[in-house]
């Protein structure tokens, strides 16, 4: 098999979509989705293998920058659009793409790369480390009820047309995303993924609604939401589907969350991802009344072993030597002495001994601050060198707000 990898030429760009629908099963995309990801795609940062004139691989990556402990929005890689045709598997083709588009981020200078993963079992031989959780959930929303801060009546709650309130809550999410780890800042036509709503693909809801939430004229959270109405026998027993809620406090949180699981003729409510700490949970009077069900949220690798540390601020001071294992990106292979604390960092190259010892494929889990390398050395996956280092390390690591991607790409 001679197979050629290059990057895409825009013209190009329906036919290889068009592969990577079909590696997903062949169901084409709702023409809405498709158009939006045709704008998002960055036709210098998508790649492709060519089996003669035929696309039999697909890879792509969006320039986004993602919040990390401390604050600073880092350049990250969004890994994407990945395949491979079911004739061409297991050959090694996205083993080569994986490369190739490494060394690219690396020459961009972007110090992290992370993904959501179709399987996770297919990245951590690229040294993707499961970074954040998200928590799926379902309450019985007739069998809850919540505990309510202060003020919660001042908040005033409008229905506003999707597109009318975009600005608004862009804003809101601007400022939420700053503050929690694993959020990505939108990047220019981003805010259009929230708003996709294509009749074919809302299995028996009612359109996209936005509720925003005023303080003195404010708009300091919103939600958007459809509603499934469904009867059964003994009366309405319709679900709320709730696509995204953000809010600037924990009033207005409140407000909002009070207004979901309170809408008449529903006694559910569902949504599929809400970070591992979502507030909802600390203000219901019954957990067994709200199934959580937790998976796998974002991916991460350290591209720039050095950059990436360097870049994040630490919960306790910390001054450690890592051995880092990095066979896929070599680059990165070998000794670094992270030294930091609450207001910065630096890592740089070493040849004293060393404190722990990981893979990168780890130190990508870790780094967010959501696996804790603790764990991960109870799982026999970091070694601890040097006694106490463990413990100062991982402690440092950690991230009191729980990171979190809201969306996938
Ligand atoms: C970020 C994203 O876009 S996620 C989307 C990923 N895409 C999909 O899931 C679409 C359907 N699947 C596919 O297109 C392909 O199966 C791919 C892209 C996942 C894998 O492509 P391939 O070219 O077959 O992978 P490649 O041959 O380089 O495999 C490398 C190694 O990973 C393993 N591997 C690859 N995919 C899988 C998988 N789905 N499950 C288990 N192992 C896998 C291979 O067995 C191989 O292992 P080895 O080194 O021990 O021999």
């Amino acid at each position: 098999m001679t197979t050629q990898l290059r990057t895409l030429r825009a013209a190009e760009w329906d036919g290889w979509y068009g592969k990577l629908e079909r590696a997903f099963g062949g169901t084409p995309e709702a023409p809405e989705e498709r158009a939006l990801y045709r704008d998002l795609t960055e036709v210098d940062r998508s790649i492709g293998v060519w089996d003669g004139s035929e696309v039999v691989g697909t890879a792509g990556a969006f320039s986004f920058r993602m919040t990390v402990p401390g604050g600073a929005q880092l350049p990250a890689a969004g890994v994407t659009m990945v395949s491979v045709q079911p004739t061409h598997r297991r050959r090694g083709l996205l083993t080569e793409m994986m490369r190739q588009q490494l060394a690219d981020v690396r020459r961009r200078e972007e110090p992290l790369a992370v993904l959501t993963a179709s399987e996770p079992v297919i990245y951590g031989r690229f040294g993707y480390g499961m970074a954040t959780r998200q928590a799926a959930l379902r309450v019985e929303t007739k069998r809850v009820a919540l505990t309510l801060p202060d003020g919660t009546d001042g908040v005033r709650l409008r229905l506003v047309p999707l597109a009318e309130a975009v600005a608004d809550c862009e804003r809101v999410y601007a400022a939420v995303a700053a503050e929690r780890p694993g959020m990505l800042a939108r990047q220019p036509g981003w805010e259009r993924l929230p708003l996709l709503d294509p009749p074919a693909d809302r299995e028996g809801t009612g359109e996209l609604l936005c509720v925003l939430a005023e303080v003195a004229g404010e708009v300091r959270g919103y939600a958007r939401y459809a509603v499934k109405a469904e009867w059964s026998p003994r009366g309405p027993d319709g679900t709320v589907k709730l696509r995204d809620i953000e809010a600037l406090d924990p009033v207005v949180r409140a407000a909002l969350w009070r207004y979901l699981l309170d809408i008449d003729l529903t006694s559910a409510l569902v949504s599929h991802n809400r970070p591992v700490d979502e507030p909802l949970l600390q203000m219901v009077s019954d957990l067994r009344r709200c199934e959580v069900r937790v998976r796998d949220g974002l991916f991460l690798r350290p591209v720039e072993v050095g950059a990436a540390l360097a870049g994040r601020t630490y919960a306790a001071p910390v001054d450690v030597v890592l051995d880092v294992e990095d066979t896929f990106c070599p680059w990165n292979q070998g000794r670094w002495r992270l030294t930091g604390d609450a207001k910065g960092a630096s890592c740089e190259r070493t040849t004293d001994a060393a404190d722990l010892a990981l893979s990168v494929r780890e130190l990508g889990a870790a780094y967010l601050g959501d696996t804790r390398l603790s764990a991960l050395a109870a799982a026999g996956r970091v070694r601890e060198l040097r006694p106490g280092a463990l413990a100062e390390t991982s402690g440092a690591f950690g991230s009191d707000v729980a990171p979190w991607l809201p969306h996938g790409f």
